[in-house]
């Protein structure tokens, strides 16, 4: 029996991590895509696993109330899976809904994972109910297949679906997409817009890995991006937000997450995997000119960017360097009087989506500092750490979840920790 020749019908019980949603036949689960919990579906299994099976929605036999006709036609659940363009995994689901999933997925990571007994609830980025969750992308990457086709990936295959439009990004955006003349050894092109307005194209010749951040070349050309009025300078192919709101958003939710009475303005505080210093100036602009903070990036171009865009602080600096290694060497070198002003800091990370990891979270509760303050976009590897930490001697004080790419499974989570014994 071919896996592909194969079809099931299946009663969906819930959603899974990753923009799958979980079914069971003759008692295996079922990872099924383009589905909702409470829907049967007519399915084709994609892959048959020991443990677990792989499917695709084929026909909807019972829908929920809360299918939507897909916001995206190159991705609707009419076209055959194969045809189906990566990247909106959840646009068949009304906006809201959408959020009430993601919200399971964050509670139920860090049940799982974490032991920790917390309802999570997602916000919607301001003004994206009225915009129904369209049009919030400024940084799109198309693929180029060999026969210089242009497009994102078909979901969960390497093959290119020309596509004519991208409802997720800006109009302007779509209104780049090159369709024709691409040169020979194009690989990928990312398009991106400022908040100013300005767009940018630029060809690769190498594919990115999926997930990775952009490693910026020395050369790029530098951009600004605005956030609530402060400018920010990058390399075009460096780290930003994608959700044009997204970085006000996540100032002001690490602003909300800190504890006021536990933060001194003296102590040894940290911008861990700090970009350009968005997060820095986070806390620069709640707790004044004389903050103490140093932003920690393993990317030089990023870090001289940060350096610039904290002018402003003179308690500011920015290092470049591996987290790791920086927190490796604090641990060897720094004194009595440097350790307690860690132990008395404040720790903003905002990790790529593998998370920090046992080993700088081991290295951060040696240091103990009072409290931190993880940014993550990955609510597994979120709840990873988290399960070290609060076994470790933090106590998670909140979690918010911020809905930072509609109609896609990612969502964005923002947790406070307080030393236990501050707590
Ligand atoms: C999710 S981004 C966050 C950037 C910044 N906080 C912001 O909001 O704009 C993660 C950053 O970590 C950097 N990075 C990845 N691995 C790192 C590591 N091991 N040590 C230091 N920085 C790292 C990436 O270059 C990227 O700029």
């Amino acid at each position: 029996m071919q896996p592909d020749s194969q079809f099931l019908e299946l009663d969906v019980t819930n959603v899974a991590h990753g923009g799958v949603f979980i079914a069971r036949h003759e008692g295996r689960v079922v990872f099924v895509s383009d589905a909702i919990p409470g829907e049967r579906v007519r399915a084709r299994v994609r892959r048959q696993k020991s443990s677990f099976w792989e499917a695709d929605t084929v026909e909807v036999l019972s829908a929920s109330e809360h299918r939507r006709d897909h916001v995206w036609a190159s991705a609707s659940v009419d076209r055959d899976p194969a045809e189906r363009a990566g990247g909106a995994e959840f646009g068949h689901i009304a906006l809201a809904h959408q959020r009430s999933l993601k919200e399971t997925v964050v509670t139920e990571a860090l049940s799982r994972f974490a032991g920790i007994d917390l309802p999570v609830t997602v916000s919607a980025v301001p003004g994206d109910d009225a915009a129904n969750g369209l049009g919030w992308r400024t940084r799109v990457s198309l693929q180029v297949d060999d026969a210089g086709r242009v497009g994102p990936y078909a979901a969960g295959s390497h093959t290119v679906i020309e596509v004519p439009d991208l409802p997720l990004a800006h109009a302007d955006i779509a209104a780049q997409i090159p369709r024709s003349g691409v040169p020979a050894g194009t690989a990928s092109i990312d398009i991106l817009r400022t908040s100013g307005g300005e767009t940018r194209v630029s060809l690769r010749a190498q594919q990115r890995r999926r997930g990775r951040a952009p490693v910026a070349a020395a050369d790029a050309p530098t951009i600004v991006e605005t956030v609530g009025g402060r400018e920010f300078r990058l390399a075009e192919n460096g780290f930003w937000q994608v959700h044009h709101g997204a970085a006000q958003v996540l100032t002001e939710a690490v602003q909300n997450a800190v504890n006021r009475g536990l933060f001194d303005p003296a102590a040894g505080n940290l911008d861990l995997y700090g970009g350009v210093g968005l997060l820095a100036a986070a806390l620069g602009d709640r707790f004044g000119a004389g903050t103490r903070i140093t932003s920690v990036e393993a990317s030089e171009r990023a870090t001289t960017h940060a350096g610039e865009n904290l002018a402003e602080w003179v308690g500011a600096r920015a290092q470049t360097g591996r987290v790791d290694q920086f927190l490796d060497e604090l641990l060897a070198t720094a004194g009595g009087a440097a350790r307690d002003r860690i132990a008395a800091g404040t720790v903003v990370l905002d990790p790529p989506r593998a998370g920090a990891g046992k080993r700088v979270v081991e290295q951060l509760v040696e240091l103990a500092p009072a409290q931190l303050i993880y940014v993550a976009c990955d609510p597994v590897a979120l709840a990873r750490d988290l399960g070290q930490l609060t076994a470790a001697g933090y106590t998670l004080t909140g979690v918010t979840g911020h809905d930072l790419f509609p109609h896609t499974h990612h969502v964005e989570a923002v947790a406070s920790l307080v030393r236990t014994d501050l707590a």
